[in-house]
């Protein structure tokens, strides 16, 4: 293989670069790389890969643009919202470098296409937000002998590190043999995230993807080592620390072949990862303890506890309502009215309210309903001027 004199100008600077050079713009060009993912950590992994020329990227997300991706999905626009993500990504990057070669697969990765997709890449760069799918990344690419590179991010913090380097580097369930409890984990559009933090990370992803397809950790003196590093973008030294993390597990369920439980007819037919990872004990509450939204409206000065995060309280709120976010009213033995006072729990999509009315009843509140699909159908049924956060 060779660079065209149209290569050989547009990947000029790298290719003067002396760690990197010619022979690793070469192995750029014959490497297949995928990317699960195009939102907050894909798309600027996307755009740095593609514009150091990869010979083909696929990309795999089933998810439409929003309107509230665009702080941090920098391939996306006002004018793709609503467009496929993996097409609007496409559409943006082949503005970058129409010599790479781009597939899209608008669908979510799962039990039934894991395999046949990785099967036709190099790498893996995981740049999505749930347990389920990690460990689903993790076993299908640990299954093929696939190194994943793997980014997190969340509010000011983000994580890097790389999986199965090698077919010999630990693994995703080796550092994690079980899932966190769902109800510990915090999506973006929960917790919120700034975009330039989980844009680093998604930068240092393919900085570690180009260090990886070139060779550079076969070089003398540059010998893998398992690490993490993590970031955190606000404090005033801007920190990024780094550990060293140990090798794999003796006794891993999938990379130790040794103790090797899960095989590729395990995860094609006896795993089911949502439900492993946990599902939310949401639909917990029967209909006389749920009123809709509509006759919640029509309620005079209703006593309405919000469930919400103080951020997302202290941004928009109905009027009366006050704010014991899920966590601390979980530790609460009472409440600052009497037990019989009817009480109305609203939360932004109508799942925590549900969880907060268990407890509250627990407690011997009796009266206590939740509100059917939260502050979201409040602005969608009520008045359309409440943003919902
Ligand atoms: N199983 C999966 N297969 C493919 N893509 C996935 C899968 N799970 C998650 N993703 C994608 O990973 C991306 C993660 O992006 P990001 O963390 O920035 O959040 P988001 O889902 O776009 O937005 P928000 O969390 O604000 O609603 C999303 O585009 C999502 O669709």
């Amino acid at each position: 293989m060779s660079l065209s004199l149209n290569e050989y100008t547009r990947y000029g600077r790298q290719l003067i670069v002396s760690e990197f050079g010619l022979d690793s713009q070469l192995r750029l060009k014959s490497s297949r790389v995928l990317v699960v993912g195009a939102g907050g950590l894909g798309c600027p992994a996307l755009q740095y890969l593609v514009g150091a020329g990869i010979g083909t990227i696929g990309i795999v997300d089933p998810d439409t643009v929003d309107v509230s991706n665009l702080h941090r999905q920098i391939l996306h626009s006002t004018e793709t919202v609503g467009m496929l993500k993996c097409e609007s990504a496409k559409q943006q990057l082949q503005k970058i470098n129409p010599l790479v070669e781009i597939v899209t697969y608008p669908t979510a990765l799962s039990t039934d296409n894991s395999f046949d997709i990785f099967e036709q890449y190099d790498l893996v760069l995981d740049c999505t937000d749930t347990p389920a799918t990690r460990y689903l990344i993790n076993d299908t690419a640990v299954l093929l002998g696939l190194t994943v590179v793997s980014g997190s991010g969340l509010k000011t913090e983000g994580q890097l590190s790389i999986l199965n380097f090698d077919n010999v580097g630990p693994c995703y369930r080796c550092f994690y043999p079980t899932p966190p409890p769902p109800s510990s984990v915090t999506a973006c559009s929960d917790g919120g995230v700034l975009g330039p933090v989980i844009g680093l990370v998604g930068v240092m992803m393919s900085l570690e993807a180009i260090k990886i397809i070139s060779g550079y950790y076969h070089t003398e003196g540059a010998e893998f080592q398992p690490f993490l590093s993590m970031y955190n973008g606000y404090n005033p030294l801007q920190s990024l620390r780094t550990f060293k993390m140990r090798g794999r597990s003796a006794k891993c369920r999938v990379c130790n072949p040794a103790t090797r439980e899960i095989t590729k007819h395990v995860v094609q037919n006896e795993l089911d990862y949502a439900v492993w990872c946990g599902k939310m004990e949401y639909n917990v509450l029967s209909a006389d303890e749920r009123i809709p939204v509509e006759r919640f409206a029509e309620l005079k000065e209703p006593f309405v506890v919000d469930v919400r995060a103080k951020e997302q309280f202290s941004i928009v709120h109905l009027p009366n309502s006050v704010n014991i976010p899920l966590n601390a009213l979980r530790r609460l033995e009472t409440l600052e009215v009497p037990k019989s006072t009817p009480v109305y729990v609203i939360c932004r999509f109508g799942n925590d309210s549900q969880l907060a009315v268990k407890h509250l009843k627990k407690i011997g509140y009796e009266n206590t309903v939740d509100v059917i699909g939260g502050l979201n159908q409040w602005s969608q049924k009520i008045d359309p001027l409440f943003p919902v956060y």
